[in-house]
């Protein structure tokens, strides 16, 4: 088996570990990598920290915090004096910058505190150990591509007009009507952010489906409950072209079908950094899905390992997923483990209102399979708990195995995060029948609630 620990420095390099790319596929593990003596590097082209908090799931969960809220007021119109508010969409972007903009020099003290060299510049591969950044070469024992992911492009003519998830999440002003291209984590959540601010939102869909790795009945009731709240759903739009108007946009569609809008997101999905690189001249190996790797996330080239959401893989491209790829990167180095990387279930969330949130053994898996038994609640109906907060719609399926362990949760509702994260020990770790005797949650709260159901 090669070797793939060691922290063997010689004069022959500049680091033990050089990072492309500054986001959780790298500081998470970077760090205490740092911490236990190796010399480590790090080359980052734009912002420290990467997509999750400059423009991922910190800039985005701040903009919604004010909609859940506005959600919950909505559910509960009846106990509440006056109109529903908006969102004022200028005070939240500020409210956006005064909780994210610190971040990147944060992220940057972070990971100098611990000694590691940040180099700011775009690096290109130049042999199996060096990296070309700035018009200089650094050399290490081992290269960690971790350079993540850039928005897709549909291809349709007018495509330039169309914009980004980066360009949203830096709006100043709302525009009064919104089309998002696609229906999948980014189009459904920024439909919802954009409503509940006064935007009119059209989502364009390629098919029929919404949230495709989400169980399609629970996410039939998030559209259901999106469509009353004003959001239009257009299936099948087969988007040809985008045109500029004297008023605006127009998205062509369909059969000669048109529909006039104020400002285009094209959410159709996101596509690996993999371009300029010096990937085919070093001979590491990718394709459209990303690079490729294998149990110990090593490329085609021994010396040159990935992390993150660059990586081909079927594992979901979120934060945690490429925090766990580093951390496990840091193991291997520091020759704590020898073994491939061992994936546990990988908890996900859509953060729209209400929020769907699996982890685990999926529903679908689940029905048709004689090994495991589904049991489904209607927890807006039934659950004194959820109907304090006048929750419309909460429904939660627990697949348990043949042992009566559980093995995968699914739920929708606005606490479905919080639900499905206090799952994740009960499915990692299985405790016994004692053991979960002994976990005293606090009451009343949404632990408690979850684990009296187990
Ligand atoms: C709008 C949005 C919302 C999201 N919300 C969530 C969420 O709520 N929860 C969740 O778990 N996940 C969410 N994600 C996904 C999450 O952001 C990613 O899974 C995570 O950021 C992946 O980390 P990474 O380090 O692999 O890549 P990134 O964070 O993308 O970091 C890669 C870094 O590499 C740099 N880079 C690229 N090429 C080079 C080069 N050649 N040289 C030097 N640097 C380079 C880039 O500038 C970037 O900073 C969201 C993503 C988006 C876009
Ligand atoms: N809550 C979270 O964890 C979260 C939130 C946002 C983003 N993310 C991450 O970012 C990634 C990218 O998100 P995304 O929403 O861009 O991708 P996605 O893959 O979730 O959705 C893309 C959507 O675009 C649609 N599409 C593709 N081509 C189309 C076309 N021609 N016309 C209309 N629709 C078309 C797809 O059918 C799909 O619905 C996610 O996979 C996830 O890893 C995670």
């Amino acid at each position: 088996m090669t070797s793939h620990g060691g922290n063997q420095m010689t004069a022959k390099y500049d680091y033990d570990v050089l990072y492309l790319g500054a986001g959780h596929g790298t500081f998470d593990g970077a760090v205490p990598l740092a911490q236990k003596g190796f010399k480590i590097g790090v080359v980052e082209a734009d912002k420290m920290g990467g997509t999750c908090p400059n423009w991922g799931c910190n800039a985005k969960i701040a903009l919604d915090a004010p909609v859940l809220i506005r959600h919950q007021q909505q559910n509960m119109s009846d106990l509440f004096e006056g109109e529903l508010p908006k969102v004022n969409w200028k005070n939240n972007m500020k409210h956006k910058h005064d909780v994210i903009d610190a971040l990147p020099d944060m992220i940057e003290g972070l990971v100098q505190s611990v000694g590691i060299d940040v180099i700011h510049g775009f690096g290109q591969l130049k042999d199996s150990h060096t990296v070309q950044v700035n018009g200089e070469e650094k050399t290490a024992e081992k290269i960690v591509i971790a350079t993540g992911l850039h928005p897709h492009k549909l291809m349709v003519d007018g495509h330039e007009l169309a914009h980004d998830s980066q360009e949203f999440l830096a709006l100043d002003e709302l525009p009064e009507d919104i089309t998002i291209i696609g229906s999948g984590y980014i189009g459904m959540e920024f439909a919802s952010i954009a409503q509940a601010a006064g935007a009119n939102v059209t989502v364009m869909m390629s098919h029929g489906i919404v949230l495709r790795n989400f169980y399609q009945p629970y996410v039939t009731l998030i559209v259901d409950q999106m469509k009353k709240d004003g959001i239009q759903f257009i299936e099948n739009a087969n988007v040809s072209a985008f045109e500029q108007t004297t008023s605006g946009y127009v998205v062509k569609y369909g059969d000669n079908q048109e529909h006039a809008t104020k400002w285009i997101l094209d959410a159709t999905g996101r596509t690996p950094n993999v371009e300029n690189m010096g990937l085919e001249e070093v001979g590491v190996e990718y394709d459209q899905t990303g690079i490729k790797v294998n149990g110990y996330l090593q490329t085609s080239v021994d010396s040159i390992y990935a992390s993150g959401d660059v990586i081909s893989s079927s594992q979901p491209k979120l934060t945690p997923t490429a925090a766990f790829e580093s951390a496990y990167l840091t193991q291997l180095f520091s020759r704590e483990t020898s073994k491939e990387i061992d994936f546990p279930a990988v908890a996900s969330v859509t953060f729209t209102t209400p929020r769907i949130a699996q982890v685990g053994v999926s529903v679908d898996e689940a029905k048709d399979n004689p090994d495991y038994r589904v049991v489904e609640s209607d927890l807006a109906q039934t659950n004194w708990y959820y109907q304090a907060f006048k929750e419309p719609i909460a429904k939660r399926s627990l697949v348990f195995d043949q042992n009566n362990q559980l093995v995968g949760a699914t739920e929708v509702s606005q606490k479905a995060d919080d639900v499905i994260n206090a799952l994740v020990p009960i499915i990692e770790l299985k405790p016994t029948k004692e053991q979960m005797g002994r976990m005293i949650h606090l009451f009343p709260s949404i632990a408690s609630d979850v684990f009296s159901s187990l």
